[in-house]
This record gives structure tokens, C-alpha cells and sequence, in this order.
């Protein structure tokens, strides 16, 4: 799983910028490693015990190139290599900033437009929470697991560079560090498996979190009318709670690691000074810079094993995110060309034989033929469950059939044709959705180039003439959602953005079962008064929009029932 994270990632990054970031580590390394290794003709120039260079490959190699530095040499030396690191390190830091914002950026993105860009029947059956959750707090995990798996890479590199610096030194003392080290980081090797199974009960967590938090606000009026806050606010505590735990359970579990780090290192550094100084009767001059090397190299183990477990516990959140965009891509609509021109429709629209299945048990829509003329108003009628949305979303280009099919003016509505037919649709539901923002840019939503004339226009084929009433007329705010506004008032101020549109088919969905008689007579005159201009399909039970429409179509399981024309 570790492994395919990284893949992941790697998919993700930019090569050129990685290898730099890459050179850059290394370099901050190396010159920390050499200003280590200098350390012992530095204690040499200054205490001058050359005497005792013998045991050192150090002063061994500068004596075989014949280079006695002076302690003047040393410490100018040792300046140059601190400037370089800190020019690496800032370069670096810059860049692996850059190269994570891009990688987080570019998976939101991604993750966003193959969901939108997935077809309907996929898009349709996920649960837009969970989708919330993995765009917003499991992206944000991927980027710390990012940033963990670059400390992890520049930190591996350091210890290396400390451990060459290490074996330059005293290669016996190295090679008891290096195995010491080792059979620590064996030892963490549960605590690297529970931080991954905790990563990924942690993005669960924030699912189920997301889905009730979601459905809890969206339903405020509902929870507050049940008198229903006591119970929500029980089953967020609950959420928080079981995240919590798991929160907590990562924490101790890297404090103890921490805990067990320091007092290996202790007794580490304990043993390794008594053996340099007591088995081996090592010189000063060769034990000062080991002890250095290794108070660098164990904060570094420590960081480096932190930084192990974290990145357990986030890798998971780049599969989660990694798995989501994989399916929404598999299930993107666009398969092949994307027809340029919709159709036409000047004649009717056609369904013959169509059949499709939400579920492999049941048949939702089962031999539906039939035939609407194009500037036809008709409304479809039936029992709850009957089939009549998922009808109206074959015909407006939404769903494909599993059976049959649909033709435009005797063309069959294919995959390329079906997108471009969607802009010539129109559609206006139940759920007046309304972005925050003023009426004008609700209406312009739907066409940017719009002209002050085609919006009054809209508005009032709308009749949406309350609009002017307005304070501000177009420009007024309509709040979230559109809650400063009245069902009706929004219900109007959605058709007139369809309008604007200028569709060949409008599909009106249930449009206006939310609202009053006075709002419903008022929006189903509006339609009415459209006739003729453009093909109206009308879903409803019952109601002023259905009653006026001049043929009423009947859907029952899946099957038309009834083919009338009222007058
Ligand atoms: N995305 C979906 N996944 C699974 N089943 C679905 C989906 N959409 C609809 N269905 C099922 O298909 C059947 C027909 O649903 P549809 O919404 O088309 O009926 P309807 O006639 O419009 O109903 P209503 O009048 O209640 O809105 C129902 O049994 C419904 O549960």
C-alpha cells in the first residue's frame, strides 16, 4: 500500500523539479557530512596531537594528498560549506513548496473535474459527502503525507551523509552505529503498521463526520422542527468522539516510540563512547567528532521515524483520493468526439423500445415508445417510483438507455451527440438551486453574454416581474441558497435562468410541487404562455402545470400506461 502511494505521488510530481530537490538534499548533506569529517584536523590544528592521526582514514587521506590545512584554512573552510548549505537548503525549501502545492492543487483538481466529469449514473449513486470529504480534509492529508514522504527522503539522505562522514572517521564505530540504528527502526515496525491502520480508520472517521455534518445543516429546518438538535448534536459528539480516539491512539503511539527512541539513543551513545575509549583506547581528538556526529545523527533517526509513522498514517488518504479520481475517470462520459453541433430538433424527439435498470433486480423503465414533436407541451404523469425522472434524464441526454434508443429528427441520440444535446436542454426541478451571489449573476450563470435586455426578457417569460420590486432589482442578493427569497420567487428565478438559455426542450421536473397555488398557478402560466416557442416535458402528480398541458402521458412500472391528448 506504502508503495503504491508512492507511486501515486511520484505520478503526480514534476520529474525535472524532483531531481533538483532531490541534488539539493544531497548537497546539504554532503556539506554537512564534510564539515563533520573536518572536524578532526580542526581538533588537530588546535590541539596538535598528530601523533594519534593514525587511526583516522581522515588524517590519513589528507596526509597521503600531502595537505596539512592550518586551523585559518579549516574554519574558512568550514564558513564556505555553511553558506552553501544554507543556499541549498533555502532553494530546496522554495522548491518542495512549489512542487506540493502543485501536486495537492492538481489532485483537487483532478479529483474534481473527473466527478464532474463522470457520467450521471455514477455520479448520481455516490454520496456527495463522502466526495466532499475526500476533496477537501483527505487531499489535505495527502499533502502532509507528501511532505512527510520529501522529510523522509532528505532525512535518509542525512543520516547516509553523516553515516560516510561516520565511516571516514572510524570505520568500526560507524558500522556499530549503523547496525544499532537499524535494529531500531526494526523495532517500530508494528508501530508503522497500526499508524497506517489507523490512517485509514481516521479517513472513514472524516467521512462519516462530513456525511453528518452535511445532512444535518442541509436539514436544519427539519432537525429543529422535530425538535431533533439534542439527537444531531449526540451523533456529532459521537463522530468527534470515535475520531478522537483514533487521534489519540496515533499520538500515544508516537509518544511512546519517541520515549523508547531517547532511551535506546542514551544507552547507545553510552556503549559506543565506553567501548572508543575503554575496548578500542581511541584519542580524543577522534571520539569528539563521533560523539558530534552521532548527537546529529539521533535527533535525525528520531525525526526520521516520526516522520515514517506519520507518512503510514497518511498514506492511506492519497489512495483514498488516488481511488476516487480512478473511478470517477472510469466512469467519465467522454469516451469519444464530443459532436460539435447539437441536434437540431425541428421534428420530434423519439423513444423507441428504451429500457434501463437502476438495479440488476428491478427494471426502472421497460419498452417505453414514444414520440413528443418538437414545440409540444407534454406532461408526464404516474405513480411515485414509476419512472418519469429517469425518463426525462434520457431525454435530456443525462442517462443512456440500456435498451433501444433515442433519435432527434430521426438521429440517434449517441454518446458524441448526447453531450451537445444537453446544452439545447433546459432542465428546472424540485429544488430551486440558487448560487450566492445577486439575480443577475444567477441569470448569467447559464450565459455569460446575456444582454440587460435578454434578461428582462427572461425574467419576464418568467413571470418574474417581482424582481424590480427588489431592492436592487437584478443586483439583490439572494442569499445561501437563495433563502432570502420565497420558494415561488425562486422556483421563477431558476425558468427564467433556463430560459435564458434559450433551450429546445425544457424538462420541468416536479418544478413546481414545493409550492403554494398561487405560486404553482402563477409559474404553470408562465410555462403555458411559452408554448409553441419551445417542447415542454412537465413530471408531476398533480397540479396547474400538468392540468394545462394539452397531452398527458401516464408512466406506470416503468411503462406507459396512457397516451392522452386533453384537448
Ligand atoms: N440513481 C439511482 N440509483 C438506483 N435506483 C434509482 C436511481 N434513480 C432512481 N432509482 C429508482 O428507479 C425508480 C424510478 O425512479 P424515478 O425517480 O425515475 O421515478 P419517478 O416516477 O420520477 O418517481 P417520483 O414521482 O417519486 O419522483 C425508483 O424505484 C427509484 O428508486
Amino acid at each position: 500500500m506504502i508503495g503504491h502511494a508512492i507511486q501515486i505521488l511520484l505520478r503526480l510530481a514534476d520529474k525535472r523539479r524532483l531531481t533538483i530537490i532531490l541534488g539539493l538534499s544531497a548537497f546539504a548533506a554532503i556539506t554537512e557530512g564534510v564539515g563533520f569529517v573536518l572536524l578532526v584536523p580542526l581538533l588537530g590544528a588546535i590541539v596538535d596531537t598528530s601523533a594519534q592521526s593514525a587511526f583516522s582514514p581522515v588524517q590519513d587521506g589528507l596526509a597521503a594528498l600531502g595537505w596539512q590545512p592550518g586551523l585559518a584554512e579549516i574554519l574558512a573552510i568550514f564558513a564556505g560549506l555553511i553558506i552553501l548549505r544554507a543556499a541549498a537548503e533555502y532553494a530546496r525549501t522554495i522548491l518542495s513548496l512549489k512542487q506540493n502545492i502543485a501536486i495537492v492543487d492538481g489532485l483537487r483538481q483532478r479529483a474534481f473535474a473527473a466527478l464532474l466529469g463522470a457520467d450521471w449514473r455514477t455520479l448520481s449513486r455516490m454520496r456527495q459527502s463522502d466526495n466532499r470529504a475526500l476533496l477537501i480534509s483527505e487531499v489535505d492529508r495527502s499533502a502532509v503525507a507528501l511532505d512527510q514522504l520529501a522529510g523522509l527522503v532528505r532525512l535518509v539522505i542525512g543520516i547516509l551523509a553523516i553515516g560516510l562522514a561516520a565511516l571516514t572517521i572510524s570505520p568500526i564505530v560507524a558500522l556499530a552505529g549503523f547496525v544499532a540504528g537499524g535494529l531500531v527502526f526494526a523495532l517500530y515496525g508494528s508501530l508503522r503498521r497500526r499508524a497506517r491502520g489507523l490512517g485509514q480508520a481516521m479517513g472513514e472517521k472524516y467521512r462519516v463526520i462530513y456525511g453528518r455534518l452535511e445532512e444535518n445543516l442541509d436539514a436544519a429546518r427539519v432537525v429543529k422542527s422535530f425538535g431533533k438538535e439534542r439527537f444531531a448534536e449526540e451523533q456529532m459528539i459521537e463522530g468527534f468522539q470515535s475520531l478522537r480516539r483514533v487521534r489519540l491512539r496515533f499520538a500515544i503511539d508516537n509518544a511512546r516510540a519517541r520515549g523508547m527512541l531517547q532511551a535506546c539513543a542514551a544507552l547507545l551513545v553510552a556503549i559506543l563512547v565506553w567501548l572508543a575509549f575503554e575496548v578500542w583506547s581511541y584519542p580524543a581528538l577522534l571520539v569528539l567528532p563521533l560523539v558530534a556526529l552521532f548527537a546529529r545523527a539521533l535527533p535525525q533517526l528520531g525525526a526520521l521515524l516520526d516522520a515514517w509513522q506519520m507518512w503510514s498514517h497518511t498514506a492511506p488518504a492519497v489512495i483514498a483520493a488516488d481511488t476516487l479520481i480512478r473511478e470517477a475517470e472510469g466512469a467519465a462520459e467522454i469516451t469519444g468526439l464530443v459532436a460539435a453541433h447539437p441536434p437540431q430538433f425541428t421534428r420530434e424527439i423519439a423513444f423507441e423500445n428504451v429500457g434501463l435498470s437502476h438495479r440488476e433486480d428491478a427494471a426502472t423503465l421497460q419498452s417505453v415508445s414514444l414520440s413528443i414533436s418538437a414545440g409540444e407541451f407534454v406532461a408526464l404523469v404516474g405513480p411515485s417510483g414509476a419512472g418519469k425522472s429517469t425518463l426525462a434524464d434520457i431525454a435530456g441526454g443525462l442517462l443512456s438507455p440500456d435498451q433501444g434508443e433515442v433519435l432527434i429528427d430521426g438521429v440517434a441520440l449517441d454518446p458524441a451527440l448526447r453531450q451537445s444535446w444537453r446544452r439545447r436542454v433546459a432542465y428546472v426541478d424540485q429544488q430551486p438551486i440558487l448560487f450566492h451571489g445577486t439575480i443577475r449573476e444567477n441569470l448569467t450563470w447559464a450565459d455569460a453574454e446575456a444582454s440587460e435586455a435578454a434578461l428582462e426578457r427572461a425574467l419576464q417569460q418568467a413571470s418574474a416581474g417581482f424582481v424590480a420590486d427588489l431592492p436592487g432589482g437584478l443586483d439583490c442578493h439572494v442569499g445561501e441558497g437563495g433563502r432570502q427569497l420565497s420558494g415561488g420567487e425562486r422556483q421563477r428565478i431558476v425558468l427564467a435562468r433556463a430560459l435564458l438559455r434559450d433551450p429546445a426542450l425544457l424538462i420541468l421536473d416536479e418544478a413546481t410541487s414545493a409550492l403554494d397555488s398561487n405560486a404553482d398557478q402563477s409559474v404553470a402560466r408562465a410555462v403555458a404562455d411559452l408554448r409553441g416557442t419551445l417542447t415542454i416535458l412537465a413530471i408531476g402528480h398533480r397540479g396547474a402545470l400538468t392540468d394545462l398541458a394539452p397531452r398527458k402521458v401516464t408512466l406506470v412500472n416503468g411503462r406507459i400506461a396512457s397516451d392522452e391528448s386533453v384537448r
